[in-house]
């Protein structure tokens, strides 16, 4: 009963060797639902409509209270308004796939789930048309109640209607079965800020006046003219993102449309910076980082905690390590607390130089009805917001 759930869906057992990679098991349309699973008695199933923002303003409160929290409870994640609509409305995403349990009587909002479309590139040379799940959050007080494993079978029967049979997610915890198990780090840019949340500590015999110099950033940036993205560079981003992606094993394939929606600059959403040739306008490099704030809980002084997460990064006519330098100096000058990664792309390759310190846990990615050998974190190209 270890995996009471897992153990009746397409994916490998969790000590499972894989033979080929591809889907787990084919069906047609005739084989899904037409009608949504059952919820429990008290409950109704609701599609959130993030244009309306009362609607939104349910889904930021319910991820806001009942979302993702670290490992000691004492952080949890706090996305922003703007940036869940950024989130859930890519290029051809779906209403119905924004979907929520309310209490039929109060209306209350206790749970959600939500998908986007998404080309994801696996091994190279499958190009798997896919969901991306993401949100998964049941109320605290609705937890153990198998809620869970409800709203993921719903999902996916609306995916499937659309006649998209894969996905992709991450979770912080181990289940049948990871395709990466990534690990995070992170770089301190208000050392003092992060000490008083507890979010990091002072090393022995080290003053806070030493670990603020210590953790200090560049005063300038290195790389010659770089500048936030603008709509005018997104064709050659396409390509450079594309050329750049095509090396990993796991890697979204991007639209002109959907390459503006994900790194257009965004206040408090999306910081994009790029270098471009002087003499073609081409860009060369790119820079990029989301805005994911966390609330402190229960600190008297700080209530939140401004962390920037490093989305997609690339370094063809500057070192990496410059660009990065950049992208810690253009986050501290954002007031960014702290620079958060995974040791995925050739992070690994900034995060010893940078001063980035190892996180107290893994980031594990999963994919939904498709098996294929597990990845090295460094053959990942795929960043879940
Ligand atoms: C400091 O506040 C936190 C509040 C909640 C959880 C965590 C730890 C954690 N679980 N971190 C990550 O999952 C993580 C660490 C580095 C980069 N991306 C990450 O997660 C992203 C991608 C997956 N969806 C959540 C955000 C920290």
């Amino acid at each position: 009963a270890a995996h009471a759930f897992w153990d009746t869906q397409p994916v490998p057992k969790i000590d499972a060797q894989v033979e080929k990679s591809g889907p787990i098991e084919v069906k047609t349309l005739d084989d899904v639902r037409k009608e949504p699973l059952t919820l429990p008695a008290l409950f109704e199933w609701v599609v959130l409509d993030v244009n309306d923002q009362v609607q939104l303003n349910d889904v930021y409160t319910l991820l806001n209270e009942n979302y993702v929290e670290d490992d000691d409870n004492m952080f949890r994640f706090d996305y922003s308004i703007p940036f869940l609509k950024w989130a859930l409305q890519p290029p051809h995403y779906l209403k119905d796939w924004h979907i929520g349990v309310r209490v039929k009587e109060s209306k209350k909002l206790v749970a959600f789930i939500s998908a986007i479309p998404a080309t994801i590139n696996v091994d190279k040379t499958d190009s798997v048309k896919m969901v991306e799940i993401n949100f998964l959050c049941v109320h605290k007080k609705l937890r153990e109640k198998r809620l869970a494993p409800v709203l993921i079978k719903e999902i996916t029967r609306r995916v499937n209607l659309q006649n998209i049979w894969q996905a992709a997610y991450t979770a912080g915890i181990v289940l049948p079965k990871p395709v990466a198990s990534c690990r995070y780090y992170h770089r301190s840019l208000n050392p003092k800020k992060l000490v008083e949340c507890k979010f990091s500590s002072l090393p022995p015999r080290v003053s806070m006046s030493l670990l603020i110099k210590l953790n200090r950033v560049e005063e300038n940036t290195k790389c010659p003219g770089i500048r936030p993205l603008t709509k005018a560079d997104v064709p050659s981003a396409t390509r450079l993102l594309a050329k750049y992606l095509s090396q990993y094993s796991l890697a979204p394939s991007m639209s002109e449309e959907e390459v503006w929606h994900w790194l257009a600059p965004q206040k408090n959403v999306m910081d994009c910076y790029v270098v471009v040739d002087p003499k073609t306008g081409e860009v060369t490099d790119m820079c990029s980082f989301y805005t994911l704030p966390s609330s402190v809980i229960g600190n008297p002084k700080h209530k939140t905690l401004k962390a920037a997460f490093s989305f997609y990064n690339i370094a063809t006519s500057v070192p990496l390590v410059d660009l990065m330098a950049d992208a810690l100096h253009l986050a501290k000058k954002g007031d960014f607390d702290v620079f958060n990664c995974l040791d995925i792309f050739e992070n690994s390759k900034f995060i010893k130089e940078h001063k980035f310190q190892p996180g107290d846990g893994n980031l594990q990615y999963y994919l939904y009805n498709y098996a294929t050998q597990t990845k090295d974190p460094s053959a990942m190209g795929l960043v879940l917001l």
